[in-house]
């Protein structure tokens, strides 16, 4: 099997932990586009949405399933996304996609966050995919300074404005050793909207596909 099997695999598992007449938390990305494709054939049995991204948003619309402004939903009982790199406790980084903010607000209000990955992407220790982290366009220069003196090698992704309307910077070489310490101090640093690792909040689920199936962590 090729990766996006592997993606398509992870994401349909998903689908079993969806109850009759919810909304459900959508991601953002490739593996969540197979989810998606998924939640259309059984769209009958569902009210509807709350998205991460306005891709996601497009890509339910187009499918006939109705997306809800977040405000307007009291409870949420599933979100499911994709990550770039997960450890077996179950913290990740996210935000490949540049969705991380939308991405990490969902994850914070529903009940269960199941993570759909092709085995790819378990690792040890996070970090050798770049963190990204949203920031406010006027403080990038400033940001990536402290990026850097907490250890890091920032880089401007030039050209991608996220939907929030401001821009990511991507931060290599960092040795990840307590996730859950480094994501509170990057998000102190002013001008930071929130960064990619999603460790204080991590996954509850973790559907990851391989040759030899689906396995739940
Ligand atoms: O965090 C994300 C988007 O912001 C995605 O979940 C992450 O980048 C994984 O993407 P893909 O499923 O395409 O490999």
């Amino acid at each position: 099997m090729n990766q996006n099997e592997l993606k398509k695999a992870a994401a349909l598992a998903a689908l079993d932990f969806i109850d009759d007449d919810s909304i459900v938390g959508v991601g953002t990305g490739s593996t969540v586009g197979y989810f998606i494709e998924g939640l259309a054939s059984i769209k009958h049995k569902l009210q509807g949405a709350v998205s991460s991204s306005e891709d996601s948003s497009n890509k339910l619309r187009a499918l006939g399933i109705e997306v809800f402004d977040l405000n307007s939903v009291d409870n949420l009982d599933l979100y499911v996304d994709g990550a770039d790199e997960i450890t077996v406790h179950k913290h990740m980084i996210k935000g490949g996609g540049a969705a991380l903010t939308r991405e990490k607000i969902v994850a914070a209000v529903a009940k269960t966050f199941v993570c759909i990955v092709d085995g790819s992407k378990q690792v040890d220790v996070l970090g050798s995919f770049p963190l990204p982290v949203e920031v406010i366009p006027m403080a990038r220069s400033y940001v990536a300074r402290e990026l850097v003196k907490l250890g890091g090698d920032p880089v401007w992704r030039q050209g991608v404005v996220t939907d929030n309307g401001n821009v990511i910077l991507d931060v290599h070489n960092l040795e990840i050793l307590n996730p859950v310490e480094l994501e509170a101090k990057i998000n102190q640093i002013v001008g930071v909207v929130t960064n990619g690792l999603f460790a204080k909040r991590g996954a509850d689920i973790v559907l990851v596909a391989s040759e030899s199936g689906v396995k739940q962590l």
